[in-house]
């Protein structure tokens, strides 16, 4: 059994204890960051921290530091973190490390108020809440509550207010749609806009009641802001950004009176500071004064990195580390510059790119591997298959070198946007790569993907059972749960087509199968895929433009736009907002997969027939067989050999993360940066610019050892056609001075580069010469990823089906019929 030294947490440590601690627990931290964990914790402390110099690691410590050496109560100390996720690590972490010295975890800890400032927040209002008059029963309302109520606000809007829309002494804000229609439901509204504006007044401390106050004022808004707030209390919500505000008026508002818990407050940690917006910064100050003891005000310590503010689109406000400069005049700086992650080649390259952000203090971080010269790999590919292809090939070739060099695991792809993903995820399947995709769906399951491809099959075949009852309702037609219940019961007893039964139970008024609103709403459904199919057949258009028509018709008719604004309404996530912008993206993405395919016939078995016989029905019918091949990865086996996945994330979702092999496609312009930045001529249009630079900045500096770099030369979109792209304007400069320390793959490498990888790698270094020659030799025969997306025949290597296509398969056991992607939420 584990004995503890049970010690309580006020009760007194010996010198000698406390110093053979302090020891063991510090012992493997640099002066550096020894400083900060030390720093006189009667001041407000800024830790900057740039990527990979132990930020967690010194928070921790500093937690641990106040709980030892200074005995503050865990209940005294309120340490904030950007993700759930984080502070269970912080736990752990905090766990270990009193488990290792023999201290009783459990008393070290209990109490310590641990968490994301909305949970922190919540978890107050939860107690205090009815000082400020809100009910202690609340709930937290999801962005679909949120949309419902914002909603119904706008469609009952009198007349009155929408006239302020054109008040002469407005200000203006952009809250309205581009192009509305007289008939508009929402007389014009955006949604989306007006929801950003509120929650950015939230996240500014406004409340409705100071913003209609407020002599530049946008009329219209205030009164839809003070409308959407008095229905949240109607309906006993608080929204997210409400957690926060609620909050900030409990603390300034209350003067703290009854406010007990946060009378013996002590100590406030904040992590990942660059991301704070205006109200987390007020928070932090309210919350250093809450304490009745004057010898603990204004205890605050922060840490972050203003190069990695990656989170300005939810008001993140990137200048919190000056503004908190000037709030206390004794705040004392520390930063940390040794990095202990990347090489010096990637922490200079990611370096050079931020030099080019204007008024930004250069960095100068000191790499603890500066004697490993391992070169930067950047190929720039003629298109988006071909950079599929590059990335799985030199995945497949490092998964060859001896001594193990790398698992699977150790690699990750990064990905601005998730509509990058689909080739991608194409290209690991055909060279059986294993891979996961964390924070995003892998492309084909993309919810609106999903409808979209259902919608095309119950267009396609008017017996496709599934998709036709996932559609029947999709969106909302009023036919309800039951009604499709029974529906399915009775196609289930038909022998005819789902569609024809369908019609049938409309026209059998006898037995009342439908009410008169679900009636309508399955007539309306049965319309919308005979126009739809009218398309496909009308033989006066090409296969293309047939298809396209039909796709269009399909997003019009089954309103998909629509259902695009409501799709991320689940848990408000850190990266919805970008999901949101990405989901027009990805239909796009779609429409163009189907435009352009066409379908290898094969010649065995048709000899006769070539493509342009096929009526664009056969075509989409093609198709959609086609994409089966992704759907086999979806039930996957859960089951991960030693070597793992190799991890495909967003930018955003791979914050506070490393690997030793990074690989970032689509360093283009139009994705990094994104095209919404380039084409915005706004005033933030060069911040907006810093902040992709930023996000690029945080993908780099997320590779230990091994940094790919890639970009297109051309994408196919539908609504363009051939797009020519230029790369990356944040890439180009750098490239010409990084020149030297350049190569296009692994295979050009030096034999000293080798040595430094497998010293990077901690493996035994073995020539890799002949398994390079090897491995070039056998990829002359791999199948391309275009070739493979567009060939029916090439369907079945996954499904381990006959197949004339030759596929390199590394020799790996576990390679052998394993379905490959998985889907990973965190
Ligand atoms: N003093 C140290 N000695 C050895 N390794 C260290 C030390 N401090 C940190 N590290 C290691 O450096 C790596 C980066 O640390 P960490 O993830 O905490 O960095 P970070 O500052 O949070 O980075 P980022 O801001 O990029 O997320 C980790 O692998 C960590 O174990």
């Amino acid at each position: 059994m584990h004995v503890y030294f049970h010690y309580r947490v006020n009760l007194f440590l010996s010198r000698a204890f406390v110093n053979h601690l302090r020891k063991k627990m510090y012992g493997s931290l640099n002066p550096q960051q020894y400083e900060a964990v030390t720093a006189d914790i009667h001041k407000p402390l800024q830790i900057i921290a740039g990527p990979g110099t132990g930020k967690t690691k010194v928070l921790t410590s500093r937690v641990a530091y106040l709980l030892i050496e200074h005995k503050i109560p865990p209940s005294n100390i309120i340490v904030t973190t950007f993700t759930k996720k984080a502070a269970n690590e912080m736990v752990e972490r905090l766990q270990t490390l009193f488990v290792k010295e023999n201290l009783d975890p459990s008393k070290y800890l209990k109490g310590l108020l641990i968490g994301t400032f909305h949970s922190i927040c919540v978890k107050l209002l939860r107690r205090y809440g009815t000082l400020i008059g809100l009910s202690s029963k609340f709930k937290i309302a999801d962005e679909q509550d949120s949309n419902t109520i914002l909603n119904k606000v706008l469609t009952s809007l009198s007349d009155d207010v929408i006239r302020l829309k054109v008040h002469p002494s407005s200000v203006s804000i952009d809250i309205y749609q581009k192009d509305a229609k007289e008939t508009d439901k929402l007389d014009g509204y955006d949604l989306k806009k007006v929801k950003s504006q509120i929650s950015k007044l939230k996240s500014l401390t406004t409340t409705p009641q100071i913003y209609s106050a407020t002599s530049a004022r946008s009329f219209d808004l205030a009164v839809i802001y003070s409308l959407y707030q008095e229905s949240l209390r109607k309906h006993n919500l608080i929204d997210f950004d409400d957690c926060l505000l609620y909050t900030y008026l409990l603390l300034s508002e209350t003067k703290l009176k009854g406010v007990v818990l946060l009378k013996e407050l002590k100590h406030v940690l904040v992590d990942e500071f660059q991301d704070t917006n205006k109200i987390q910064m007020e928070l932090l100050y309210l919350l250093g004064r809450c304490t009745e003891d004057q010898k603990f005000e204004d205890n605050v310590t922060v840490v972050g990195d203003s190069d990695q503010s990656i989170y300005m689109f939810r008001n993140a406000v990137a200048s919190n580390f000056e503004n908190m400069i000037t709030h206390y005049q004794n705040c004392q700086q520390i930063t940390l510059k040794e990095n202990y992650r990347s090489t010096s080649n990637i922490l200079n390259f990611s370096e050079q790119i931020m030099t080019q952000q204007k008024d930004r203090k250069q960095k100068s971080l000191r790499s603890q591997k500066s004697h490993l010269n391992i070169p930067i790999v950047y190929v720039r590919t003629q298109n988006t298959f071909k950079e599929a292809d590059h990335i799985a090939s030199e995945i497949a070739k490092l998964g060859l070198m001896p001594s193990l060099l790398t698992n699977y695991n150790d690699i990750a792809i990064l990905l601005r946007s998730s509509f990058q993903s689909r080739v991608i995820e194409q290209s690991l399947v055909t060279n059986r790569i294993p891979y996961e995709v964390v924070h995003g769906r892998a492309f084909w399951e993309l919810k609106e993907i999903r409808v979209a491809m259902d919608y095309l099959r119950a267009v396609v075949n008017d017996s496709d059972k599934l998709a036709i009852l996932r559609t029947l309702n999709f969106p909302p037609r009023g036919v309800g749960n039951k009604t499709l219940q029974k529906l399915e019961e009775l196609i289930d007893k038909s022998n005819c087509s789902v569609i024809e039964t369908l019609e049938m139970a409309i026209d059998d008024k006898k037995n009342g199968f439908l009410n008169v609103k679900s009636e309508n709403g399955v007539s309306q459904y049965i319309d919308i895929l005979k126009e739809c199919g009218k398309l496909l057949d009308s033989g006066s258009l090409d296969c293309e433009t047939s298809l396209e028509a039909c796709f269009d018709q399909i997003v019009k008719l089954a309103n998909l736009k629509e259902i695009k604004k409501t799709l991320e309404t689940s848990k408000r996530t850190h990266d919805s907002e970008i999901a949101l912008k990405a989901v027009e993206e990805n239909l796009n993405e779609f429409k163009r997969q189907l435009v352009e395919y066409k379908p290898i016939i094969d010649q065995i078995i048709t000899t006769e027939t070539d493509d342009t016989s096929l009526t664009p029905r056969d075509v989409l019918s093609n198709f959609l067989d086609s994409i089966d091949l992704y759907e086999t990865s979806n039930n996957e086996n859960k089951k991960d050999s030693k070597k793992g996945r190799v991890t495909i994330s967003t930018i955003h979702g791979a914050k506070g993360l490393e690997w030793p092999v990074v690989f970032i496609p689509g360093c283009t312009d139009g994705v990094i940066p994104s095209k919404w930045t380039l084409e915005d001529n706004g005033p933030n249009s060069s911040t907006n610019l810093d902040e992709d630079r930023r996000c690029f900045y945080v993908a780099l500096t997320r590779a230990k050892s091994l940094l790919y770099l890639s970009s297109y030369k051309e994408r196919s979109t539908p609504w363009s056609g051939e797009e020519s792209n230029e790369v990356s304007c944040f890439l180009k400069p750098t490239l010409k001075l990084f020149q030297e320390q350049l190569v296009t793959s692994i295979s050009k490498m030096s034999r000293n580069s080798w040595k430094d990888l497998y010293e990077a790698m901690g493996k035994e270094y073995k020539s890799v010469s002949k398994v390079l020659t090897e491995s070039n030799r056998s990829r002359d025969h791999i199948v391309s990823t275009k070739d493979f997306l567009q060939s029916k025949q090439f369907k079945s290597p996954l499904l381990n089906k006959s197949t004339s296509a030759p596929t390199y398969v590394p020799d790996r056991s576990n390679h052998k019929r394993r379905r490959l992607g998985v889907r990973r939420r965190i």
